[in-house]
């Protein structure tokens, strides 16, 4: 089986590889796939839009039996701009299977320059001091101190869409498979 992922930042491969690592059959091939909403997107549905939009059109492109893509963002709640992060995974023939990943509040400093216009992964890299954090640690990793990293974080989501898949493969009801959704 072919898994093609819609990205090829190391931390999404690695988490993708990491949830599906009990089935040696798989191929997983990781394909530069832009998420057709912004560079930083600013909410749940943004960001779940991005998760599918990448899915499917990785699905596509790389002509395999599974699609998943993955995208972070931020949501603004009356608590703080949080992180938000979002999975999606799509088979050819049914609805995208969706999972979202934890949330944690970036700090004002942070939520400032997002609200400013600028992207995370910049001003994380400026933040830190150092160079490409959203292809490691990520900022989930900073803000909780190492405790969980963007791999792990991703990690999570994969397997919530890896689980709902095979759930999905082991009490299908061929009566009640769903039409293929317009894409
Ligand atoms: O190559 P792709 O797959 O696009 O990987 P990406 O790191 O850009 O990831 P996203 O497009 O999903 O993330 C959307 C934006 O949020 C930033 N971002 C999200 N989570 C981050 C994190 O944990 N650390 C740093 N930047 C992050 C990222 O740089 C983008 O500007
Ligand atoms: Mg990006």
């Amino acid at each position: 089986m072919k898994i093609i992922i819609g990205s090829k930042n190391p931390a999404k491969v690695s988490a993708v590889k990491n949830a599906f690592q009990t089935d040696d059959s798989i191929e997983f091939i990781a394909m530069d796939i832009p998420s057709g909403v912004s560079a930083q997107p600013f909410s749940d549905e943004e960001t779940i839009e991005g998760a599918i939009n990448r899915a499917h059109a990785a699905l596509e492109e790389g002509n395999g039996e599974i699609g998943i893509g993955l995208e972070g963002g931020v949501n603004a709640t009356k608590h703080g701009l949080f992180l938000c992060n979002w999975g999606a995974l799509v088979q050819e023939g049914f609805p995208p299977i969706i999972a979202g990943g934890a949330r944690i509040p970036l700090p004002d400093e942070i939520a400032g320059k997002l609200l400013a216009g600028r992207e995370l992964g910049p001003v994380m890299d400026d933040y830190t001091k150092k160079k490409d954090i959203r292809e490691n640690e990520g900022a989930v990793g900073v803000f909780t101190n190492g405790q969980i990293s963007r791999t792990e974080m991703f990690t999570h989501v994969t397997k919530l869409l890896a689980g709902q898949y095979e759930y999905r493969k082991n009490n299908l009801n061929p009566l009640s498979i769903p039409a293929a959704q317009p894409k």
